[in-house]
């Protein structure tokens, strides 16, 4: 399939969209937006968000400076979808594992070409659509029929995610799945993510342990949780605070590499470690979630102030 068979069927007339326009990064094809109120930058590949940036402001998303935009690579940093399964397939429980013919982790949509719906503009907002056919061909890698559309909501007051995924098979689907969202601080060690207090959560580092949350999740080097929780949270850091407020979620992933993993990382540089920090709204481990033909799910976040 051509690129421009990805772009709108209407012909592209100039001034069509005010704010929205078609950019090469690296060898991907992307989505730039620049409007008065924000910056956005979002790849065709993956429908991968990989910058946002309310005007005059920091950028709220870290992307690794080793980053490739490059065909088949994932992008290290923004927003991956990981989709139609999160995780390594052995740890997701069997009836997702079941249709999952491959060892790759986080499923095939953080890499797949994914073809633009719609592009909606006003002088407050900006909204994105963009859709991805599970079918036969990712049947080396995947057993189903799903349709996955994902609507980005951009504005003064943050970004939006939705990511619907219709069940278009004739036996029920299960799918776990993650907006993996990377975040930006100075210094991990003085951030923290509050609202997971009293939760419980499996600790991938411990043996897959189920441990309990006391109070705020701090770090002091390599973390992999799997939060039991879906919660409205706060993520503090030395230079402000994000609040993350999941929709269709009972579970959230936090994660960061530590030294010894970022060292093995790809497209990680080995010090960047203590400058980022990932917060994953999630349907994993027990919170995968199962649709009968012709049903519809929509795992949802707000990243906003
Ligand atoms: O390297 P990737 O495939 O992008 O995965 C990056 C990370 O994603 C999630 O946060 C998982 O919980 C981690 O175990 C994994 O290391």
């Amino acid at each position: 399939m051509s690129e421009s068979s990805h772009r709108p069927s209407r012909p592209l007339a100039p001034g069509q969209w005010a704010f929205t326009r078609w950019i090469t990064l690296g060898r991907l094809e992307a989505l730039e937006i620049r409007h008065p109120l924000f910056n956005a930058t979002l790849t065709l590949q993956g429908a991968h968000l990989v910058q946002f940036q309310p005007t005059d402001e920091a950028q709220w998303l870290w992307l690794s400076p080793a980053a490739r935009f490059e065909p088949g690579v994932a992008i290290r940093g923004g927003i991956p979808l990981c989709w139609p399964w999160f995780g390594v397939p052995e740890r997701n429980p069997p009836e997702v594992r079941k249709r999952i013919h491959t060892e790759q982790p986080h499923g095939f949509a953080r890499t797949a070409l994914w073809r633009l719906e719609d592009v909606r503009e006003n002088a407050h907002e900006v909204e994105i659509s963009l859709a991805l056919d599970g079918n036969d061909d990712f049947a080396d890698l995947w057993s189903g029929h799903a349709l996955a559309l994902i609507t980005f909501h951009f504005s003064v007051r943050g970004c939006r995610l939705a990511l619907t995924t219709t069940n278009l098979g004739a036996e029920p689907l299960a799918l776990s799945q993650a907006l993996h969202t990377y975040l930006p601080t100075p210094d991990l060690i003085r951030t923290r993510v509050l609202g997971l207090g009293y939760s419980s959560y499996i600790d991938t580092l411990d043996n897959w342990a189920y441990t309990f949350q006391e109070g705020p999740v701090y770090f002091s080097g390599e973390t992999d949780r799997i939060y039991e929780s879906g919660e409205p949270l706060t993520v503090v850091t030395p230079a402000g605070s994000r609040k993350l407020t999941p929709v269709g979620s009972d579970s959230t992933v936090v994660w960061n590499p530590g030294p010894d993993k970022a060292a093995r990382l790809s497209d990680f540089p080995a010090t960047e470690w203590p400058r980022m920090l990932c917060v994953e709204t999630a349907n994993a481990a027990s919170d995968y979630r199962v649709l009968n033909t012709g049903q519809s799910h929509t795992l949802g976040v707000l990243i906003g102030r």
